[in-house]
């Protein structure tokens, strides 16, 4: 669906002093009906990767292909074209205040010259399915944030685009009206086959209705795969911030310790118990999180063992376990100025 290639933007710094390098280099793909998540601390360049997604910026080189397209490159007519083949989501809803939601929903079709009739009707259609009908008449200062960020998703949908941009959507929503807001874009990737992509600071988004995602860092892509992949990955930053243990209160002391990997029901028997008995070895757990990701219950145990263990034998036996991985060692680096969201 979407092909980044070797995507580069720099700016002119402040007061003639160089140059500021926000991407250097991007490589990605994101494929049709996927719900892709793109994260990273503060300035790695999420923001202008957006901007040049939705064609608001132009890349200082590389590409941007839609469907086949290069989109990168266009400029009048054809990248007003094209625009329409991405609708934003904004994180402050961005909808005019002097417009009843039917207007607001409508404005797009407007500016593509479509007719009363079709507007009013093709509005009516999205309001219905973002779950406002009723609401057609209303101010957007007559509704709750939720819902104003509704308006916002079905205005976005409205010149039926074959992406949805989220450009940090329910940042600005209480944990309840994010998740509410989540389950709509999940619901409507699922009915209406539009790939969602969203730029977010928030690890509960990609946990709660991300497929995929990628990190960003220092404007290049640090990893990036299916959200239950990397977070079965050993070493995979991103992995271990989807479904974090904490710090490991022990360590430093010499001992042996591990992190287990659990993903899928099958994978939630008596392992452990199972691992003590067949090895008798003496395990402490001293960290553990379990979390629905992408639906699925994926597990995470720090297991801190006694002297002489062996690594191998423990090796072996995990990887017999199906959904099962291992990785010795405290794990990978915190990402950094993420949070962890409150949501499920
Ligand atoms: N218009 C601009 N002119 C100059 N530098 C810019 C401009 N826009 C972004 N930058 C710089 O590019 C880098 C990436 O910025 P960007 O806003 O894309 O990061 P971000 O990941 O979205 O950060 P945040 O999460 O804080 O919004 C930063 O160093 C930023 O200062």
């Amino acid at each position: 669906m979407i092909v980044i290639e070797n995507l580069v933007k720099t700016y002119p710094a402040a007061a003639g002093a160089g140059e500021v390098s926000a991407l250097r280099g991007i490589d990605l793909e994101i494929a049709e009906g996927e719900i892709f998540g793109i994260v990273g601390p503060s300035g790695a360049g999420k923001s202008t990767l957006l901007r040049c997604l939705n064609l608001l910026e132009s890349p200082t080189s590389g590409r941007i292909v839609l469907r086949g397209d290069d989109v990168s490159q266009l400029t009048g007519a054809g990248q007003r074209q094209a625009r329409r083949r991405i609708g934003t989501v904004f994180q402050q809803f961005n909808l005019l205040h002097s417009r009843t939601v039917r207007a607001n929903v409508e404005f797009p079709l407007e500016l593509a010259g479509l007719g009363r009739t079709q507007r009013r009707a093709r509005a009516d259609e999205l309001i219905e399915l973002v779950g406002l009908a009723g609401k057609e008449k209303a101010f957007p200062s007559q509704l709750s944030g939720g819902q104003q960020q509704r308006v916002g998703i079905a205005r976005a949908l409205a010149s039926e685009p074959d992406v949805l941009l989220c450009d940090e959507a329910t940042s600005a929503l209480d944990p309840d009206t994010t998740d509410q807001v989540l389950d709509l874009l999940a619901e409507l990737n699922g009915r209406i086959g539009v790939t969602v992509v969203l730029i977010t600071h928030e690890l509960g988004v990609l946990r709660r209705i991300c497929t995929s995602a990628a990190r960003l860092d220092d404007g290049r892509i640090a990893e990036t795969g299916r959200i239950l992949d990397l977070v079965g990955t050993p070493g995979s930053v991103l992995g271990s911030a989807i479904v974090p243990v904490g710090d490991d209160p022990s360590a430093g002391d010499g001992a042996d310790t591990a992190l287990v990997t659990t993903i899928g029901d099958e994978a939630h028997g008596p392992w452990l118990a199972q691992l003590v008995r067949k090895l008798d070895v003496d395990i402490s757990v001293v960290g553990g999180r379990v979390e629905q990701v992408a639906g699925v219950t994926v597990g995470r145990l720090r297991l801190r063992f006694g002297p002489d263990v062996n690594r191998a034998d423990v090796a072996a036996f995990v990887d017999a376990q199906s959904g099962t991985t291992l990785a010795w060692g405290e794990g990978p680096e915190t990402i950094g100025a993420v949070t962890q969201g409150a949501t499920a």
